[in-house]
């Protein structure tokens, strides 16, 4: 392997250590810990252990625990009845209801919901409209996990290709403004692409969220290019990305490994996500 492996795991680990601090900072200067409510419905595998992991390391930073649970039958009604508490109840600084909701709830009608100021995952239509103008506001955690690993990689990004697999609300096309922000060159591809390997070919910067096991094989990453593998899939033989890290890291310049890359950072942010709405919400700065 010739690529260098984003140790995405790490740099996760130093940027709670700073919201760590940030916290105590907060409580020192006469605030409130930040307290993060997520919201589980219903009993998927894997979003249980996303919020498990969740709440574990908000508590390691110093954080209130404001979890909660209904059963994979709430109705609509029952659901917005709770975010509508959490987002009155003074103790909430962010709210994050975990992804994907069961099938019959609209997840867009609750996100709705939720307060600009406590949408710590950055997704309701405020927050989007923020990033879509470039103006600040909360951004969606995974996305500005990846922004977070090419600056501690020092990842140029100015006047540099970027190419982003993948246009979900949740990472791709929050994914395409962060990088716009950022004077990068961006082309985001999609299903209906026509020669996939060949438009993320032109990639310096080489973002892949599709949802599609192994979808990116060497024959799609120009030499050198720095290949960021949002995806994550449970097979019989452990995770694996959209990328093919054996084949993708023997042209890469640099790669994130699946596990061990963007994940970690997903949580990172939003708990840096939680600092700043509470920060915010009392008025005590950094
Ligand atoms: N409301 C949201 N729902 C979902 C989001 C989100 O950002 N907000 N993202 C994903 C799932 N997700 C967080 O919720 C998430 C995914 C992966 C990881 C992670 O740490 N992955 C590890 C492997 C962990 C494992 O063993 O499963 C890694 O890649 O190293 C954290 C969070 C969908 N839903
Ligand atoms: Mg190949």
């Amino acid at each position: 392997m010739t690529a260098r492996v984003i140790d995405g795991t790490a740099v996760a680990r130093r940027v709670r250590e700073e919201v760590g601090r940030g916290v105590a900072a907060l409580v020192a200067a006469g605030g409130v810990a930040p307290g993060l409510a997520t919201v589980l419905i219903g009993e998927d595998p894997a979003s249980e252990v996303y919020v498990r992991n969740k709440r574990r390391l908000s508590v390691e930073a110093g954080m209130q625990d404001l979890h909660r649970h209904l059963p994979a039958d709430a109705d609509q009604a029952t659901v917005a009845a709770l975010v509508d508490e959490l987002a009155a109840d003074p103790a909430v600084s962010g709210i994050l209801l975990q992804l994907p909701l069961p099938r019959h709830l609209d997840p867009d009608a609750l996100i709705a919901r939720i307060p600009a100021a406590k949408d710590v995952d950055g997704l309701t239509t405020a927050n989007a409209g923020l990033l879509a103008q470039g103006r600040p506001g909360l951004r969606p955690c995974t996305p500005a996990g990846v922004m977070a690993l090419l600056d501690e990689y020092e990842v140029p990004l100015s006047g540099a290709e970027a190419v982003v697999v993948g246009r979900s609300v949740l990472v791709g096309k929050p994914m395409a403004q962060l990088l716009l922000a950022r004077n990068a060159t961006v082309t985001v591809c999609h299903s209906r692409t026509r020669d996939l390997p060949e438009v993320c070919r032109r990639a310096d910067v080489l973002v892949v969220a599709a949802g599609i096991p192994g979808l990116v094989g060497d024959d799609a990453v120009k030499p050198g290019a720095t290949v960021i593998d949002v995806g994550i899939h449970r097979g019989e033989d452990g995770l694996r990305g959209d990328v093919e890290f054996d084949a993708a890291a023997e042209v890469a310049g640099a790669i994130t490994p699946v596990p061990g890359g963007v994940g970690p950072m997903t949580i990172a942010m939003l708990l840096a996500n939680t600092l700043t709405a509470a920060r915010v919400q009392q008025g005590i700065g950094d």
